[in-house]
């Protein structure tokens, strides 16, 4: 049973009002044009005051148009005389008197979130910000709340060269929040690594750097990233008001959208990431938790896939004696496995998700006692050998810890066995094992793999980060002790 509610009911929040002082891409993939949609993908209602009108796309800038001042004023005039805004993202200023327009406005409204992301140089290399106009920028970071600045710009605000590694982001980071008082986004797209990290920098705080990982997308579609995470950041920061928990989902969001970019096929440079991606494909907003952690353990797949025992059933070479070696393991594995299954059908508090879960404990159940009628005979049992013990404690614990690290653990049976399965059947027709792999690749087991995927995502995007954290582990530990598994046959 769960426990009663008590405290204070939370309110719906109404939809967030953010505004974007910034340049215009007639491509779509940067500047104000991105950062509308990032606000819109995000569940904001977005809001666009042009700074300088712009002559790019994929691959450059060609020219830059800007309007004169007054008429910068008498735009973010007709916003404030008439919207009450939420929260504001700063993003290209270009010229000095843009800034002076910009920052008199600030201290005229005072909106109550700003966000500033220093715009200076396009991912192409060109420049967006005159010379002149670092000094006023430097000015205007005491009137924001977050600054957002990518490795070079941090460098220029820091009055430095630009840090080569992590270590001399943060420090730089750390100098530039204690100089001017701001708290800074410190972002590591620049740097090389299979993993990009940010974090939040604020000197003043009892926990001044606190950071956040992401597996980075390997595309050439990072146009318009620095736009459209702060315009993210700047929504959620309405929601949450909490920053890291803003940088958080925005981040998730954002590695989503990075993964889905190349999909647009939109020009022939930097293509823009694909902001509605998770929208389109689950009709809502929350981020797919499962797909970062799969594409996370790509390594360890592969690893999986050229492993002797799995290439041996692909093409019908495994010696018979290993495979009912592994069926025979396997047979205890899944006894034990379906206990782990109706467990979760006792801790889940929705009523689909329990019916899902006691639903695959009975189909376990059914599939070990035809293993044993159709592939084992009576007198072979083997007594169940270290890997699958050790897998079984494994799923034991994280069931036992709580609802979320059980569904994480349980995950990559379904997942990895369906993946290879539908990888392998085609390849297997017609030798020995062609049959039992089938059993994988049949569009039910399929199916259900997405529904087990499909609450790894809804309770994972509910979860807070320590708990997202505990679950990845244990995802990350019974993907390994999955491999683990189909090696010890050998
Ligand atoms: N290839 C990538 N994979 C995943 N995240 C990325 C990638 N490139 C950039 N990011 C993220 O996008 C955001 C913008 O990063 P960065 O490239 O440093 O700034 P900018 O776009 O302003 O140059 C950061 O959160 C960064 O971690
Ligand atoms: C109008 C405008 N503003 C900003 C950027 C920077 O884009 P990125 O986020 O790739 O650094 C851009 N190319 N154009």
């Amino acid at each position: 049973m769960s426990a009663p509610v008590t405290g204070p009911v939370p309110t719906l929040t109404a939809t967030p009002r953010v505004l974007s002082i910034a340049g215009t891409d007639p491509t779509g993939g940067a500047g104000i044009q991105a950062d509308l949609k990032s606000i819109a993908a995000n569940g904001g209602y977005g809001m666009a005051v042009v700074t300088a009108l712009v002559a790019q796309n994929t691959r450059g800038v060609r020219s830059v148009h800007t309007p004169p001042t007054g008429f910068l004023r008498e735009q973010l005039d007709a916003v404030s005389d008439d919207v009450e805004t939420d929260a504001v993202k700063i993003g290209m200023l270009g010229a000095p008197g843009i800034i002076a327009e910009v920052s008199g406005w600030l201290r005229r409204v005072r909106p109550p979130i700003v966000v500033l992301d220093p715009v200076m140089v396009a991912t192409s290399g060109d420049r967006l910000l005159t010379p002149e106009a670092e000094q006023a920028l430097r000015d205007l970071l005491p009137l924001a709340g977050l600054v957002t600045p990518n490795v070079p710009e941090l460098a220029v605000l820091a009055g430095a060269g630009p840090a080569r590694d992590w270590d001399e982001v943060v420090r730089q980071a750390l100098e530039v929040s204690g100089r001017w008082g701001v708290r800074v986004l410190a972002k590591g797209g620049h740097l090389a690594g299979d993993e990009v990290s940010d974090a939040l920098v604020d000197a003043g705080a009892t926990d001044p750097v606190r950071r956040l990982d992401a597996p980075r997308v390997h595309t050439s579609s990072t146009h318009g990233t620095g736009c459209s995470l702060s315009s993210a950041v700047a929504t959620w920061q309405v929601v949450t008001g909490d920053w890291f928990a803003s940088i958080d989902r925005s981040k998730r969001w954002l590695t989503e959208s990075l993964r889905h970019g190349e999909e647009l096929n939109v020009g022939q440079g930097h293509g823009p990431v694909s902001h509605f991606a998770g929208l389109w494909e689950r009709g809502g907003r929350d981020t797919s938790t499962g797909d970062e952690w799969w594409q996370r353990i790509d390594g360890l797949r592969r690893a999986t896939d050229a492993d002797p025992f799995l290439t041996g059933l692909a093409d019908g070479t495994l010696a018979g004696k290993a495979f009912r070696y592994y069926l025979a393991q396997d047979a205890h594995y899944l006894e034990g496995y379906a206990g782990v299954l109706s467990r979760l059908g006792q801790l889940a508090d929705d009523p689909v998700e329990r019916a899902f879960w006691v639903a695959a404990a009975t189909a376990c159940v059914t599939t070990e006692s035809n293993l044993h009628r159709t592939w084992l005979g009576a007198s072979e049992r083997p007594a169940p050998g270290p890997a699958t013990h050790e897998y079984l404690g494994h799923l034991r614990q994280a069931v036992e810890t709580g609802y979320g690290q059980g569904v994480a653990a349980v995950l990559p049976c379904y997942w990895m066995y369906a993946d290879i399965g539908h990888r392998l059947a085609p390849r297997a027709a017609g030798n020995p094992y062609a049959e039992w792999i089938a059993t994988y690749a049949d569009p039910l087991f399929q199916y259900a793999t997405q529904q087990a995927r499909s609450i790894t995502d809804r309770v994972a995007g509910a979860a807070s980060p320590p708990l997202r954290e505990e679950m990845w582990r244990a995802f990350e530990r019974s993907a390994q002790l999955e491999r683990e598994f189909f090696a010890a046959a050998l």
